[in-house]
């Protein structure tokens, strides 16, 4: 049985994502209501969502083993769950935060970029499109609960959040770090960073591929709190908290006016923002260069 069907909830951001119900890749998650607090706490296989607080917060746990990169069947399945999230009146807020020790997300993920062929890299791109749009766009309160690494698509992900808060960790380096790769952030990514630490900052930290220490990330303001790594949830839960003491509807409205301008660049133009995507990322000589990268990754564990 289809996914979507299943769920009983139009599964918008599937269709619009051109991905396929790929049962079989997906392994048939099953959307499994839990115990005590109901229906509100389901799972599919790379993601789990849980109670948070008064029944009004979920919190999101990537669980994509090992670095929880954003595969194609791992875009799907969160998209799935933030459309059934945001589908729920109950929910006013999501924690996303890791199941992965140490990574937050490795962020794209690379096996998607390198030798495919171009229908697929297009499929993978309106994906990763709709991930930044749904999330950056959300009418809930996001929180990203940083409990590990955090590159590049990682990175985007936890930027698109209303705050993020950080573990205070050797491992827990957080940036855009594209061109370490040689490969360069679009400009939705770029505008991302933009809105958050201002554009010199940005300027530097794009080119040079930053990945900053906790310490720094705080200071440039790429992040809001940085605490010890036990206490990256419960922080998220209490400045969730304060956030929710808003009125949803004026703050809903204020995060729309804040976003709108950005988003729309992306969505004015996402056909040939995917045609750029496909031909950059076919090119010999970037296929070349996510070919070293992945290697120098296999390499390192050796
Ligand atoms: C016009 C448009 C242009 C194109 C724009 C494209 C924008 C791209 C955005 C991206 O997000 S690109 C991805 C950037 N990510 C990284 O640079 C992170 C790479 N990974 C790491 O640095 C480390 O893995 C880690 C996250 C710090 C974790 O380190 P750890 O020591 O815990 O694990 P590893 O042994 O390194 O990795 C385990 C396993 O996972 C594989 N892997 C790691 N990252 C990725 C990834 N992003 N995609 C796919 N696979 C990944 C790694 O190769 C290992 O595999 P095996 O050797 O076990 O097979």
């Amino acid at each position: 049985m289809a996914l979507a069907v299943r769920m009983r909830v139009p599964c918008r951001a599937l269709l619009c994502a051109g991905a396929q119900l790929r049962g079989a890749a997906l392994g048939r998650p099953e959307w499994a209501a839990g115990g005590g607090d109901g229906a509100r706490r389901f799972a599919s296989l790379r993601v789990l969502v849980e109670p948070g607080a008064e029944g009004r917060v979920a919190v999101m746990k990537l669980k994509n083993p090992p670095v929880n990169s954003l595969s194609l069947d791992f875009l799907t399945e969160f998209l799935i769950s933030l459309e059934k999230l945001e589908n729920d009146k109950a929910f006013r807020g999501v924690v996303i935060t890791s199941d992965c020790p140490n990574v937050f997300s490795a962020g794209l993920d690379l096996r998607e970029m390198y030798g495919r062929n171009p229908g697929h890299y297009a499929e993978y791109w309106k994906a990763v499109q709709e991930l930044w749009l749904r999330l950056y766009l959300s009418n809930l309160v996001l929180v990203a609960a940083i409990n590990g690494s955090c590159p590049a698509g990682g990175c985007l992900m936890a930027l698109t959040s209303d705050v993020r808060i950080l573990s205070d960790s050797p491992k827990s380096v957080i940036g855009l770090n594209e061109t370490l790769l040689g490969i360069v952030a679009p400009f939705w990514f770029k505008d991302t960073l933009v809105n958050t630490i201002g554009h010199r900052a940005s300027e530097r930290a794009l080119q040079l591929g930053l990945l900053f220490p906790p310490a720094e990330a705080l200071q440039v303001g790429l992040v809001d709190h940085v605490v010890p790594e036990d206490q990256v949830q419960s922080m998220a839960l209490s400045v969730m908290a304060h956030w929710l003491a808003i009125p949803d509807h004026a703050r809903q409205l204020t995060k729309a006016m804040m976003r709108k301008a950005t988003a729309d660049r992306l969505i004015k133009q996402r056909e040939a923002d995917i045609q750029n995507f496909v031909s950059f990322i076919s090119r010999d000589s970037i296929q070349k260069s996510l070919q070293i990268y992945l290697e120098k990754l296999k390499q390192k564990k050796g």
